[in-house]
């Protein structure tokens, strides 16, 4: 898979060079690109946004360095059909679900704008040529797209088939189904007073599985009611 993401932060992503993605970038799994918008300007200033139209507080992206950018990206792949995600609050929303379909993707471009957004027209551009997403990952505000362009590459990079080595992992996780996943416990059997549920440590697998089980319908019951299937 490749992954391009276009940001006035580029630095920001640096933590991507290091543990599991850093690992499936250097083994070719994941292609990740990251490009400073501010290098497909041409002023002095390299400005990347300007006051909006009908005013209101804050600025807007302009479109000119992101068509620039984004043609320049479309002009260097190989994929037939590239998906364009801009991380925003309007969009829908990010959920587990989203990554597994978003890990079968061949390349996805991430447009991290600021929160004030990007033009509408870069969007609306795009959508006449590509597959254009709007995808949230919450519903807070953050000042730009980067932190979630981060989690979701995160959640998407890891679900790629060879970059977790042992994909069972990958199996019992909370919103694999729907139902969240069970406390977990290692060595030592018991510290400062606490000790582990001693039916971790009878070696009865079935039980074990049941309890793991009541552990997971419990905590989702407690917790996010709300994944339950209707009653
Ligand atoms: N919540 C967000 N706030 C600003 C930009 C992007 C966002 N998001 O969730 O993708």
């Amino acid at each position: 898979m490749r992954v391009d993401i276009v940001t006035i932060f580029p630095d920001f992503f640096g933590v991507l060079d290091i543990s599991l993605l850093g690992k499936a970038r250097g083994t070719g799994l994941l292609d990740l690109r990251v490009h400073d918008l501010r290098d497909f300007t041409h002023d002095r200033h390299r400005t990347v946004d300007d006051t909006p139209y009908g005013g209101g507080a804050g600025m807007v992206m302009k479109p000119e360095p992101w068509g620039e950018a984004i043609d320049s990206i479309l002009e260097s792949t190989d994929a037939a059909d590239p998906l364009l995600i801009v991380p925003s609050p309007a969009g829908t929303r990010f959920v587990q679900t989203t990554a597994r379909e978003l890990a079968e993707e061949e390349h996805i471009i991430f447009a991290c704008g600021r929160y004030e957004g990007i033009d509408q027209r870069v969007v609306d551009h795009y959508s006449e040529r590509i597959r254009v997403e709007l995808v949230s990952l919450g519903d807070y505000v953050l000042n730009g797209g980067e932190v979630a362009v981060m989690a979701m590459v995160e959640a998407v990079g890891r679900l790629i088939p060879g970059v977790v080595g042992n994909p069972e992992s990958l199996v019992e996780e909370s919103h694999e189904g729907a139902l969240l996943e069970y406390p977990s416990y290692t060595k030592p059997s018991a510290w400062r007073g606490l000790d582990v549920p001693p039916v971790l440590l009878s070696g009865n697998h079935g039980a074990i599985e049941r309890w793991r089980h009541e552990q997971r319908v419990e905590r989702t019951q407690r917790v996010r009611p709300d994944l339950l299937p209707p009653a």
